[in-house]
Protein backbone atom coordinates (compact mmCIF):
# COMPACT_ATOMS: atom_id res chain seq x y z
CA UNK A 1 0.00 0.00 0.00
CA UNK A 2 1.49 3.88 -0.77
CA UNK A 3 -0.43 5.61 2.46
CA UNK A 4 -0.63 9.42 2.54
CA UNK A 5 -0.29 10.93 5.77
CA UNK A 6 -1.14 14.08 6.59
CA UNK A 7 -0.38 15.26 10.20
CA UNK A 8 3.10 13.80 11.69
CA UNK A 9 2.46 14.89 15.56
CA UNK A 10 1.62 12.80 18.51
CA UNK A 11 -0.77 9.79 16.36
CA UNK A 12 1.08 10.09 13.02
CA UNK A 13 4.28 9.01 14.69
CA UNK A 14 3.12 6.83 16.94
CA UNK A 15 0.76 5.11 13.71
CA UNK A 16 4.44 4.67 12.05
CA UNK A 17 5.77 3.21 15.18
CA UNK A 18 3.55 0.45 15.04
CA UNK A 19 4.01 -0.72 11.96
CA UNK A 20 6.29 -3.58 9.92
CA UNK A 21 8.98 -3.13 8.15
CA UNK A 22 7.84 -2.35 4.39
CA UNK A 23 4.26 -1.47 6.02
CA UNK A 24 3.35 0.77 4.22
CA UNK A 25 5.50 -0.18 1.17
CA UNK A 26 5.43 3.42 0.48
CA UNK A 27 4.73 5.90 2.78
CA UNK A 28 4.53 10.06 1.57
CA UNK A 29 3.96 12.72 4.67
CA UNK A 30 2.73 16.18 4.30
CA UNK A 31 3.94 17.91 6.56
CA UNK A 32 4.01 22.03 7.46
CA UNK A 33 7.10 23.81 5.69
CA UNK A 34 10.15 23.54 7.85
CA UNK A 35 8.77 20.65 9.88
CA UNK A 36 11.50 18.17 10.19
CA UNK A 37 10.23 14.80 9.29
CA UNK A 38 13.27 11.76 10.12
CA UNK A 39 11.20 9.30 8.36
CA UNK A 40 14.36 7.36 5.85
CA UNK A 41 12.37 6.17 2.92
CA UNK A 42 9.81 8.33 3.12
CA UNK A 43 8.71 11.11 0.58
CA UNK A 44 7.98 14.54 2.50
CA UNK A 45 5.67 17.47 0.59
CA UNK A 46 4.60 20.49 2.40
CA UNK A 47 1.46 20.85 -0.11
CA UNK A 48 -1.68 19.07 -0.73
CA UNK A 49 -1.00 19.30 -4.77
CA UNK A 50 2.27 17.31 -3.98
CA UNK A 51 0.31 15.05 -2.05
CA UNK A 52 -2.43 14.29 -4.90
CA UNK A 53 0.21 14.22 -7.27
CA UNK A 54 2.17 11.34 -5.49
CA UNK A 55 -0.99 9.44 -5.83
CA UNK A 56 -1.60 7.33 -2.66
CA UNK A 57 -4.06 4.64 -2.37
CA UNK A 58 -4.54 6.13 1.26
CA UNK A 59 -4.66 9.10 3.13
CA UNK A 60 -4.89 9.58 6.72
CA UNK A 61 -5.73 13.05 8.29
CA UNK A 62 -4.77 12.59 11.97
CA UNK A 63 -3.79 16.74 12.11
CA UNK A 64 -6.46 18.48 13.71
CA UNK A 65 -10.11 20.36 12.61
CA UNK A 66 -8.06 22.81 11.12
CA UNK A 67 -6.43 20.66 8.07
CA UNK A 68 -9.94 18.84 7.18
CA UNK A 69 -10.66 21.51 4.80
CA UNK A 70 -7.57 22.02 2.74
CA UNK A 71 -6.45 18.08 2.97
CA UNK A 72 -9.09 16.23 2.97
CA UNK A 73 -11.59 17.63 0.77
CA UNK A 74 -8.86 18.10 -2.30
CA UNK A 75 -7.82 14.25 -1.09
CA UNK A 76 -11.08 13.05 -1.61
CA UNK A 77 -12.30 14.98 -4.72
CA UNK A 78 -8.80 13.42 -6.99
CA UNK A 79 -10.24 9.95 -6.04
CA UNK A 80 -8.31 9.14 -2.92
CA UNK A 81 -10.10 7.61 -0.01
CA UNK A 82 -9.28 9.35 3.43
CA UNK A 83 -9.15 8.15 6.90
CA UNK A 84 -10.34 11.10 8.98
CA UNK A 85 -9.32 11.25 12.63
CA UNK A 86 -10.59 14.59 13.16
CA UNK A 87 -13.95 13.95 12.81
CA UNK A 88 -15.20 17.01 14.87
CA UNK A 89 -15.08 19.08 12.07
CA UNK A 90 -17.79 17.60 10.62
CA UNK A 91 -19.49 19.15 13.39
CA UNK A 92 -19.36 22.25 10.62
CA UNK A 93 -22.12 21.90 8.11
CA UNK A 94 -20.69 23.49 5.03
CA UNK A 95 -17.47 21.12 5.56
CA UNK A 96 -19.63 18.00 6.22
CA UNK A 97 -21.52 19.35 2.68
CA UNK A 98 -18.09 19.76 0.94
CA UNK A 99 -16.22 16.24 2.35
CA UNK A 100 -19.62 14.16 0.96
CA UNK A 101 -19.75 16.05 -2.23
CA UNK A 102 -15.63 15.17 -2.72
CA UNK A 103 -16.03 12.00 -1.98
CA UNK A 104 -19.09 11.77 -4.82
CA UNK A 105 -17.34 13.83 -6.94
CA UNK A 106 -13.81 11.73 -6.81
CA UNK A 107 -15.91 8.25 -6.73
CA UNK A 108 -13.70 8.23 -3.12
CA UNK A 109 -15.02 7.37 -0.08
CA UNK A 110 -14.49 8.90 3.63
CA UNK A 111 -13.46 6.42 6.44
CA UNK A 112 -14.43 7.50 9.82
CA UNK A 113 -12.78 5.13 12.25
CA UNK A 114 -14.14 5.28 15.71
CA UNK A 115 -11.26 6.27 17.37
CA UNK A 116 -11.37 6.67 21.05
CA UNK A 117 -14.04 5.26 21.31
CA UNK A 118 -16.12 1.59 20.71
CA UNK A 119 -19.79 0.36 19.76
CA UNK A 120 -19.73 2.37 16.52
CA UNK A 121 -20.66 -0.42 14.84
CA UNK A 122 -24.16 -1.26 16.87
CA UNK A 123 -24.71 2.06 16.79
CA UNK A 124 -24.89 2.64 13.41
CA UNK A 125 -26.37 -0.39 12.58
CA UNK A 126 -29.39 1.12 14.88
CA UNK A 127 -30.05 4.00 13.69
CA UNK A 128 -32.14 3.31 10.69
CA UNK A 129 -34.61 2.37 13.01
CA UNK A 130 -34.90 5.54 14.36
CA UNK A 131 -35.88 6.63 18.10
CA UNK A 132 -32.45 6.80 19.28
CA UNK A 133 -31.56 8.55 22.66
CA UNK A 134 -27.52 8.92 22.81
CA UNK A 135 -25.93 10.46 26.38
CA UNK A 136 -21.76 10.29 26.50
CA UNK A 137 -19.85 11.93 29.33
CA UNK A 138 -16.19 12.22 28.64
CA UNK A 139 -14.44 12.33 32.00
CA UNK A 140 -10.30 13.58 31.72
CA UNK A 141 -7.73 14.44 34.05
CA UNK A 142 -7.42 18.17 34.51
CA UNK A 143 -4.08 18.44 32.40
CA UNK A 144 -5.98 17.02 29.57
CA UNK A 145 -8.34 20.18 29.42
CA UNK A 146 -5.47 22.78 29.33
CA UNK A 147 -5.43 24.95 26.44
CA UNK A 148 -9.47 24.52 25.71
CA UNK A 149 -12.13 26.71 26.73
CA UNK A 150 -12.19 24.89 30.04
CA UNK A 151 -9.55 27.08 31.13
CA UNK A 152 -12.20 29.96 31.56
CA UNK A 153 -15.14 27.95 32.59
CA UNK A 154 -13.56 26.76 36.00
CA UNK A 155 -10.00 26.87 37.89
CA UNK A 156 -8.82 22.92 36.60
CA UNK A 157 -5.40 23.70 39.29
CA UNK A 158 -7.79 23.47 42.34
CA UNK A 159 -10.50 20.98 41.51
CA UNK A 160 -10.92 18.31 44.25
CA UNK A 161 -13.32 15.96 42.65
CA UNK A 162 -14.94 15.32 39.44
CA UNK A 163 -16.26 18.48 37.68
CA UNK A 164 -18.90 18.52 34.82
CA UNK A 165 -18.02 21.78 33.38
CA UNK A 166 -20.12 21.71 29.76
CA UNK A 167 -22.76 20.21 29.09
CA UNK A 168 -24.43 20.41 25.68
CA UNK A 169 -24.83 18.75 22.11
CA UNK A 170 -22.07 16.85 20.12
CA UNK A 171 -22.10 19.94 17.72
CA UNK A 172 -21.39 22.32 20.41
CA UNK A 173 -18.75 20.14 21.91
CA UNK A 174 -16.90 19.36 18.83
CA UNK A 175 -16.61 23.12 17.76
CA UNK A 176 -15.52 24.24 20.98
CA UNK A 177 -13.17 20.95 21.89
CA UNK A 178 -11.94 20.17 18.72
CA UNK A 179 -8.80 18.07 20.37
CA UNK A 180 -10.84 16.44 23.01
CA UNK A 181 -14.79 15.91 21.22
CA UNK A 182 -14.20 13.96 18.38
CA UNK A 183 -15.81 10.62 20.12
CA UNK A 184 -19.16 12.86 20.80
CA UNK A 185 -18.51 13.68 16.93
CA UNK A 186 -17.88 9.96 15.88
CA UNK A 187 -20.99 8.82 17.91
CA UNK A 188 -23.00 11.92 16.93
CA UNK A 189 -22.29 10.81 13.49
CA UNK A 190 -22.88 6.95 13.93
CA UNK A 191 -26.48 7.61 15.80
CA UNK A 192 -28.88 9.70 16.95
CA UNK A 193 -27.23 13.30 15.11
CA UNK A 194 -24.89 16.12 16.23
CA UNK A 195 -27.80 17.96 17.29
CA UNK A 196 -29.64 15.04 19.25
CA UNK A 197 -26.68 13.79 20.93
CA UNK A 198 -26.63 14.91 24.09
CA UNK A 199 -22.89 15.31 25.95
CA UNK A 200 -21.30 16.30 29.26
CA UNK A 201 -17.64 17.15 29.89
CA UNK A 202 -15.97 16.33 33.05
CA UNK A 203 -12.50 17.43 34.54
CA UNK A 204 -11.59 14.86 37.00
CA UNK A 205 -8.45 15.20 39.07
CA UNK A 206 -8.56 11.66 40.13
CA UNK A 207 -9.10 10.03 36.70
CA UNK A 208 -5.88 8.36 35.56
CA UNK A 209 -7.08 8.46 31.91
CA UNK A 210 -9.53 9.45 29.00
CA UNK A 211 -13.11 8.00 30.13
CA UNK A 212 -15.73 7.79 27.36
CA UNK A 213 -19.16 6.07 28.83
CA UNK A 214 -22.57 6.54 26.73
CA UNK A 215 -25.92 5.04 26.91
CA UNK A 216 -28.05 4.35 23.77
CA UNK A 217 -31.83 3.87 24.49
CA UNK A 218 -33.58 2.62 20.85
CA UNK A 219 -36.76 0.36 19.93
CA UNK A 220 -33.92 -1.99 19.40
CA UNK A 221 -32.75 -2.77 22.78
CA UNK A 222 -30.64 -0.37 24.97
CA UNK A 223 -27.27 -0.65 25.71
CA UNK A 224 -24.67 1.41 27.71
CA UNK A 225 -20.56 1.62 27.59
CA UNK A 226 -17.79 2.56 29.41
CA UNK A 227 -14.26 3.18 28.19
CA UNK A 228 -11.22 3.69 30.27
CA UNK A 229 -8.57 4.22 27.86
CA UNK A 230 -4.74 5.19 29.03
CA UNK A 231 -3.73 8.25 27.44
CA UNK A 232 -1.19 7.71 24.30
CA UNK A 233 2.42 8.91 25.39
CA UNK A 234 2.85 11.89 23.14
CA UNK A 235 -0.89 14.15 24.07
CA UNK A 236 -2.16 13.71 26.97
CA UNK A 237 -5.49 14.81 25.28
CA UNK A 238 -5.58 11.69 23.00
CA UNK A 239 -5.97 8.08 23.80
CA UNK A 240 -3.69 5.34 22.71
CA UNK A 241 -6.64 3.56 21.73
CA UNK A 242 -6.95 6.13 18.97
CA UNK A 243 -3.74 5.14 17.69
CA UNK A 244 -4.74 1.48 17.17
CA UNK A 245 -8.39 1.80 15.85
CA UNK A 246 -6.18 4.18 13.12
CA UNK A 247 -4.03 1.35 12.26
CA UNK A 248 -6.76 -1.22 12.25
CA UNK A 249 -8.68 0.88 9.41
CA UNK A 250 -5.25 0.87 7.23
CA UNK A 251 -4.77 -3.25 7.84
CA UNK A 252 -8.43 -3.97 7.17
CA UNK A 253 -8.05 -2.34 3.78
CA UNK A 254 -5.69 -5.42 2.89
CA UNK A 255 -5.72 -8.75 3.25
CA UNK A 256 -8.49 -11.57 2.73
CA UNK A 257 -10.70 -10.77 6.39
CA UNK A 258 -12.24 -7.38 7.41
CA UNK A 259 -12.97 -7.22 11.01
N1 LIG B 1 -11.40 10.46 16.48
C1 LIG B 1 -10.87 10.38 17.71
O1 LIG B 1 -11.28 9.53 18.53
C2 LIG B 1 -9.76 11.28 18.08
C3 LIG B 1 -9.37 12.31 17.25
N2 LIG B 1 -8.31 13.12 17.56
C4 LIG B 1 -7.94 14.19 16.61
O2 LIG B 1 -6.64 13.92 16.13
C5 LIG B 1 -5.92 15.13 16.04
C6 LIG B 1 -4.43 14.83 16.12
O3 LIG B 1 -4.11 14.31 17.41
P1 LIG B 1 -2.59 14.25 17.91
O4 LIG B 1 -1.74 13.54 16.92
O5 LIG B 1 -2.65 13.71 19.29
O6 LIG B 1 -2.20 15.80 17.92
P2 LIG B 1 -0.81 16.51 17.70
O7 LIG B 1 -1.02 17.95 17.97
O8 LIG B 1 0.27 15.80 18.45
O9 LIG B 1 -0.47 16.31 16.14
C7 LIG B 1 -1.05 17.03 15.11
C8 LIG B 1 0.01 17.23 14.05
O10 LIG B 1 -0.60 17.71 12.87
C9 LIG B 1 0.25 18.70 12.30
N3 LIG B 1 -0.52 19.59 11.44
C10 LIG B 1 -1.45 20.50 11.80
N4 LIG B 1 -1.96 21.10 10.71
C11 LIG B 1 -1.33 20.57 9.64
C12 LIG B 1 -1.41 20.78 8.25
N5 LIG B 1 -2.25 21.68 7.74
N6 LIG B 1 -0.62 20.07 7.43
C13 LIG B 1 0.24 19.15 7.93
N7 LIG B 1 0.38 18.89 9.26
C14 LIG B 1 -0.41 19.60 10.10
C15 LIG B 1 0.85 19.40 13.49
O11 LIG B 1 2.01 20.04 13.06
P3 LIG B 1 2.85 21.09 13.96
O12 LIG B 1 3.65 20.22 14.88
O13 LIG B 1 3.66 21.80 12.95
O14 LIG B 1 1.83 21.93 14.66
C16 LIG B 1 1.10 18.23 14.44
O15 LIG B 1 2.36 17.65 14.19
C17 LIG B 1 -6.48 15.98 17.20
O16 LIG B 1 -6.36 17.35 16.91
C18 LIG B 1 -7.93 15.56 17.27
O17 LIG B 1 -8.74 16.45 16.51
C19 LIG B 1 -7.61 12.92 18.72
C20 LIG B 1 -7.98 11.92 19.59
C21 LIG B 1 -9.09 11.04 19.37
O1 LIG C 1 -8.58 10.39 22.59
C1 LIG C 1 -9.60 10.54 23.28
O2 LIG C 1 -9.76 10.00 24.39
C2 LIG C 1 -10.75 11.34 22.78
C3 LIG C 1 -10.41 12.62 22.19
O3 LIG C 1 -9.39 13.23 22.43
C4 LIG C 1 -11.39 13.19 21.28
O4 LIG C 1 -12.55 12.72 21.27
O5 LIG C 1 -11.05 14.12 20.54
Amino acid sequence: MHLGLVGYGNIGKALLGLMGAGEPARLTVLARPGKTVDLPGAEVVETVQELIAAAPDLLVECAGHAAVRDTAVPALRAGIDVVLVSIGALSDVALERALHAAAEEGGARLILPAGAIGGIDLLSAMAPAGGLEVTYRGTKPPQAWRGTPAEELIDLGGLTAATVFFSGTAREVAQAFPKNANVAATLALAGAGMDATRVELVADPQASGNRHAYSVHSPLGDYEIRIDNRASNGNAKTSAATIYSVLREIRNRKGPVVI
